[in-house]
C-alpha cells in the first residue's frame, strides 16, 4: 500500500468561522494506481491534494492520519517532510509559479531536481549527464530552445511554458507519488495529449503511482484506472474508471457525465446539474446532494447515506444503493 488516509479531518479556520471540508476521509491505493478524482468546484479537491503532501495552508487544522509510502505524514515537522519532498512526494499546482523558485533561473531548478534525484537513487550521473537528462526532458515537453530556456527566470515564460517546467521537474523527479492537480488546464490540446502520454509512461515504467484531481471527466478516464467522484468533501462514488464512465451509478456521477460535451449531443442543448455546490458554512441536512438530486425521496433530506462497498472495487454513498 502507497498511501492510506484514515479517518482524516481538515478544517478551514476563517472569519466566518471553521468550516470542516473533510470529515473522517478515508482512501488508500496502491503503487502504480492512477486515481482521478473529479468534482465542481469547491468540492475538497486540492484541499486533499494539500493533506496528502503537507501543503495545507497555514489556516488548516488536521487530524486523522495520511501514511505515504509507510510514513504519516501529519505528524511530521517541515524538516522530516522535506526528506520525502521531490522523490517520494511531489505537488504539480493548478498556478504552476507556486512550484518553482522566482529567483532562480528554470535550469539551475532542474538541475537541483536531477541532483536530488541522483542523490537519493545513487544511479551516479555526472554533471553532464544530469543536464542531458534535463536537456531532453524539456525537449519532450517540446520546449523549444531548451538550452535558452534554461536560462530565463520562471517569470520570463508563458503560463504553458512554466507548467511544462513543473512537468519536467515531475519527470526527472520521478516521484513514487504524483499529486497533479489540473496539471494540463493551461495547455493547449496537443500538447496536453502528450503530457499525458509521458505521465502514462511514468507510471508504466516506474510505477509512479499519480492521484490527478481534474473536472474533466474525459480527461480522468484517459489517464486513470480509478475515478473518485467528490462533492462537498465527501467520496460519492469510487470504481474503475470503466465501470464510473460505461456503468455510473450515484445520480451526482450521472449527471456530471450529461454534463460532458460530446459530439453526439451538437444538436441538444447540453445538460447541466441545477443549482450550486453546498457552502461547507450551510451543508444541508442528509445527503449533501440531495437538493440538486433528481432522485431525491425523504430518507436523502433526513440521514447521510455511509460509503458503502459493493461489488469489486466499488464504492457509494447513495440511499439508492444501501
Ligand atoms: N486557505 C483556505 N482558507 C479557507 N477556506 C479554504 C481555503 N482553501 C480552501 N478553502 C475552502 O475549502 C473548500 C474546498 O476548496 P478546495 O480548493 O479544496 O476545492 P476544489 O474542489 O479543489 O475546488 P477548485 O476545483 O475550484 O480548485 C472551499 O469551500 C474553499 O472555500
Amino acid at each position: 500500500m502507497l498511501l492510506e488516509i484514515k479517518n482524516l479531518n481538515v478544517s478551514y479556520k476563517t472569519v466566518n468561522g471553521i468550516s470542516n471540508v473533510l470529515n473522517n476521509f478515508e482512501l488508500s491505493m496502491d503503487t502504480g494506481d492512477i486515481i482521478s478524482i473529479v468534482g465542481e468546484s469547491g468540492s475538497g479537491k486540492s484541499t486533499l491534494g494539500g493533506a496528502i503532501t503537507k501543503l495545507l495552508p497555514p489556516s488548516a487544522i488536521e487530524t486523522g492520519s495520511v501514511i505515504v509510502d509507510g510514513k504519516d505524514i501529519v505528524p511530521m515537522s517541515e524538516s522530516e517532510i522535506t526528506n520525502m519532498r521531490g522523490t517520494t512526494i511531489f505537488m504539480i499546482f493548478q498556478n504552476p509559479l507556486n512550484s518553482l523558485n522566482p529567483v532562480k533561473t528554470v535550469g539551475y531548478q532542474l538541475m537541483e531536481a536531477a541532483r536530488v534525484r541522483n542523490d537519493r537513487s545513487n544511479e551516479n550521473l555526472d554533471e553532464e549527464a544530469m543536464e542531458r537528462l534535463v536537456i531532453d526532458t524539456l525537449r519532450a515537453m517540446r520546449l523549444p530552445d531548451p538550452e535558452k530556456i534554461m536560462k530565463r527566470y520562471p517569470h520570463e515564460l508563458s503560463g504553458g511554458q512554466v507548467q511544462r517546467i513543473v512537468i519536467s521537474m515531475a519527470l526527472i523527479l520521478r516521484p513514487k507519488l504524483l499529486i497533479a492537480d489540473e496539471p494540463t488546464t493551461a495547455l493547449d490540446v496537443t500538447i496536453q495529449a502528450q503530457v499525458i502520454n509521458l505521465l502514462k509512461e511514468l507510471n508504466r515504467d516506474y510505477k509512479m503511482s499519480i492521484i490527478f484531481i481534474t473536472h474533466d471527466l474525459s480527461l480522468a478516464y484517459s489517464i486513470s484506472n480509478r475515478i473518485m467522484v467528490m462533492y462537498a468533501g465527501r467520496i460519492m462514488e469510487l470504481n474503475d474508471s470503466e465501470e464510473i464512465i460505461k456503468n455510473p451509478k450515484h445520480p451526482y456521477t450521472i449527471a456530471l457525465l450529461l454534463s460532458v460535451p460530446t459530439k453526439y449531443k451538437t444538436e441538444t442543448k447540453l445538460y447541466y446539474i441545477s443549482g450550486s455546490p453546498p457552502s461547507f458554512f450551510n451543508l444541508p441536512a442528509g445527503c449533501k446532494f440531495n437538493p440538486r438530486c433528481e432522485k431525491a425521496f425523504d430518507k436523502c433530506r433526513e440521514m447521510e447515506p455511509d460509503l458503502i462497498v459493493s461489488k469489486g472495487n466499488s464504492r457509494i454513498r447513495c440511499w439508492l444503493y444501501e
